[in-house]
């Protein structure tokens, strides 16, 4: 059966380090179709529209979606992507590579963040010159479906997950969201604790190693996987997975970084080990593997890029992955 893979490269690397995984995933010689379609900055400039209507319904009806970055028009981009997709969950591992200098090496952990909501989803205006505000959006639906999805990921492999909120202050959202998740939690008889996401930020750079699948709403889940990052080498590292019921989208969590942009140096591993999550999701769970070993081989061994203190190119790292495979 061939699989529809939609592929939107986007501005700055999203343009370099998408074709590298494509590249990989071409290599594994799968029944793949790849249909390539636009967004960002680039065709906002073009066009007027950061997210033409033919890359959404693309998105809404393929397979499966790789993405790479785009600049400025993002929040006009992703958020109407995540929602093509339906997806409910952003899967966010973040982890330590043997081989690669961390702030923290024995990270290990995996966010399950809120995709819908929070303030993404909120409305803010400009009161007056003195005032602006911005509403939160929590549903108790929306972290039910978060909850039930983070039961049936922890049921192989983890003893339960933590909770992180911000429900001493944010009572109802957070308060909401908390309890909501605790109660799917203890229906489905999985173990919880709970963390305050401020004492999160600290426990997590002290000790990674206490946490490894941390649920937690749309913002904080950004903010705290961009955090762990941080610990285990980079931005260049960071696969996620966006999941919905019935297809999902796949994308490194950096943006299109233009200090770097143009000068073929970008660290594809966030988006190969991205394609590798394509791959486990589709299906191919030995294929998924073997990315995610060649990835793993190469960051010990090299050739590594800039921000992870070697001097090759994007390409040079590509091509070692692929000779691994
Ligand atoms: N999903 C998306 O498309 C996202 C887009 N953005 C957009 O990206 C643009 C730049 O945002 P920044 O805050 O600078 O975040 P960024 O993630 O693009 O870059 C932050 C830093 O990490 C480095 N970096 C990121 N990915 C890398 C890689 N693969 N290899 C080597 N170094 C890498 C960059 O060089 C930069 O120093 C903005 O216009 C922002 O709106 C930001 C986050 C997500
Ligand atoms: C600019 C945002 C919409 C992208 C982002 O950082 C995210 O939510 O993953």
């Amino acid at each position: 059966m061939t699989h529809e893979i939609v592929v939107i490269p986007g501005d700055g690397i999203g343009q370099e380090v998408t074709p590298a995984a494509v590249d990989v995933l071409r290599a594994l010689d799968l029944e793949f179709e790849f249909v390539e379609a636009d967004a960002g900055d680039a065709v906002a400039e073009e066009t007027g529209e950061p997210l033409p209507q033919e890359t959404y319904d693309l998105a809404a009806t393929a397979d499966a979606t790789l993405f790479g970055a785009v600049g400025e028009t993002a929040a006009d981009v992703i958020l109407p992507l995540r929602e093509a997709v339906g997806s409910f969950v952003n899967i966010r591992p973040a982890k330590a590579y043997p081989g690669v200098d961390a702030l923290r090496p024995e990270t290990d952990l995996v966010f399950l963040r809120e995709n819908t909501e929070g303030v993404y989803a909120g409305h803010e205006d400009r009161l007056t010159q003195d005032v602006s505000t911005l509403t939160r959006v929590v549903t108790e639906s929306a972290s039910r479906d978060l909850a039930e999805f983070a039961c049936d990921y922890v049921s192989d492999d983890y003893d339960g997950f933590t909770i992180a909120h911000k429900a001493n202050v944010m009572r109802e959202t957070d308060g909401l969201f908390r309890d909501t998740v605790a109660e799917v939690a203890e229906e489905n008889g999985v173990e919880t604790d709970e963390v305050l996401m401020d004492a999160f930020a600290t426990h997590v750079c002290l000790d990674p190693a206490q946490f490894e699948v941390v649920v937690c709403p749309n913002l904080a889940g950004d903010v705290l996987s961009d955090l762990a990052a941080g610990l285990v080498g980079g931005l260049g590292l960071l696969p996620s997975a966006n999941v919905g019921p019935e297809r999902a989208l796949f994308e490194p969590v950096h943006g299109s970084a233009p200090d770097i942009a143009g000068e073929g140096v970008a660290n594809p591993a966030a988006t190969i080990i991205s394609a590798a999550m394509l791959l486990e999701y589709l299906g191919y769970d030995d294929e998924a593997a073997a990315v995610e070993s060649a990835v793993e081989a190469t960051l010990e061994e090299g050739p590594r890029t800039p921000d992870l203190g070697g001097d090759a190119s994007t390409e040079d790292v590509t091509q070692a992955i692929i000779d691994r495979l």
